[in-house]
């Protein structure tokens, strides 16, 4: 259980302590905002708080999906709001709050117009849950991210965006395909900005602990086919825009994101790919670049320097410098920021 719902301890009416439960809320009630508060019903991690500007629509998708638990049991208390203080003590705000984009928009796009978004929840955040484990992952996400925390001043340990769980997801599953063999047994890393430049790591993804560069070896696929995964990866959030036309993918970023806050929630020290701050490591100063972390109750509590050879640190400074480009897109919007 987080410290804020430990601090939280109540007594009941036998005059015994008990925890209260979590408390999550979820700053954007969309397609994305609705599937988080499902899935956080399902797996009882906490009572859910849905929050959106469009009045209605959060409070309707929490009625409907608290309709459903007597069906499900789970128990969870779930509440909609367009007021800021109702997020109020949160233990986790994971936050979506903006817009997708359409066909032909490239996730970069999307900057102006989320950037002001980022600027009116930092202020709620940091008025009404300053102690909660932040997850942002409106777009374009490293920039985004980076913005929330400077807009909300919370902690960088404690604001992390969330793609890497998301691209590594999608790359399990293509390999999966390709080897017919099951998604349990691979892992993958995919590192840098969640854009056109994100880097897909085929040496540090394995079936079963054999890396992908030996599986090339072995025969198992050819260095032509894992190009083409790798490339499919990369446009794996494109792929599904172009297919929905009116939004882009919720369903797995959902999921995604519930994995990065059960591992903070419950204190799991589960290693995930997460856009984190970075001080130095990977010789990058202040950003937010897509690197492996170890996530448990103090946040991002770890990050995993990993070694790059030539053409992998090649490849991640590119996505690097396309993140610091939007970056310096947003102080031109939101002077601010340069601090
Ligand atoms: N990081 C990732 O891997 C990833 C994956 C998928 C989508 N995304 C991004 O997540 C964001 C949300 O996607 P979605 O599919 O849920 O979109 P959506 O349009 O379904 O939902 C966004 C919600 O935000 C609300 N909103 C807009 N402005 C707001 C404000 N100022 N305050 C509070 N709420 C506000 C809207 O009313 C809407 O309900 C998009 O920016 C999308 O590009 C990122
Ligand atoms: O591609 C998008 O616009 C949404 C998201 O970033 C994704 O990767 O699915």
């Amino acid at each position: 259980m987080a410290f804020a719902a430990f601090q939280a301890s109540i007594m009941d009416h036998k005059g015994s302590t008990f925890m209260a439960r979590n408390k999550i809320a979820l700053i954007g009630s969309g397609m994305i905002g609705g599937t988080l508060a499902h899935l956080a019903g399902l797996k009882e991690l906490g009572d859910i708080v849905l929050f959106d500007i469009a009045d209605g629509i959060p409070q309707g998708k929490g009625l409907d999906i608290a309709q459903s638990s007597p069906v499900e049991g789970f128990d969870a208390s779930l509440t909609g709001a367009s007021d800021y203080s109702a997020i109020e003590g949160a233990d986790v705000c994971i936050v979506t709050a903006g817009v997708p984009r359409k066909p032909g928009m490239s996730r970069d796009d999307l900057l102006g117009i989320n950037l002001k978004v980022m600027e009116q929840v930092g202020a709620g955040i940091k008025k009404y849950a300053p102690n909660a484990f932040i997850i942002c992952i409106t777009n374009p996400l490293d920039a985004m991210v980076w913005a929330l925390q400077k807009f909300s001043g919370l902690p960088k340990n404690k604001v992390v965006g969330m793609a890497g769980v998301l691209d590594s997801s999608r790359f399990r599953l293509f390999l999966s395909q390709e080897f017919n063999v099951s998604v349990q047994d691979i892992t993958a890393f995919v590192l840098g900005g969640h854009g056109d430049t994100m880097v897909p790591l085929a040496r540090y993804s394995t079936v079963a602990g054999i890396p992908l560069t030996d599986l090339v070896q072995m025969g198992w696929v050819t260095k032509d086919r894992l190009e083409e995964i790798i490339q499919r990866t990369r446009d794996g959030g494109a792929e599904i825009v172009g297919l929905l036309k009116t939004g882009s993918a919720y369903y797995a970023p959902a999921a995604s994101a519930i994995e990065m806050a059960e591992a903070y929630l419950k204190d799991k020290k589960r290693v995930l790919p997460c856009a984190a701050h970075l001080s130095g490591q990977y010789g990058v100063k202040d950003m937010y670049v897509g690197v492996p972390t170890v996530i448990g109750a103090g946040g991002v509590e770890r990050i995993i320097e990993i070694d790059l050879n030539k053409g992998e640190k090649e490849a991640f400074d590119k996505s690097v410098a396309a993140v610091a480009g939007l970056c310096e897109a947003c102080i031109g919007i939101a002077p601010s920021l340069k601090q």
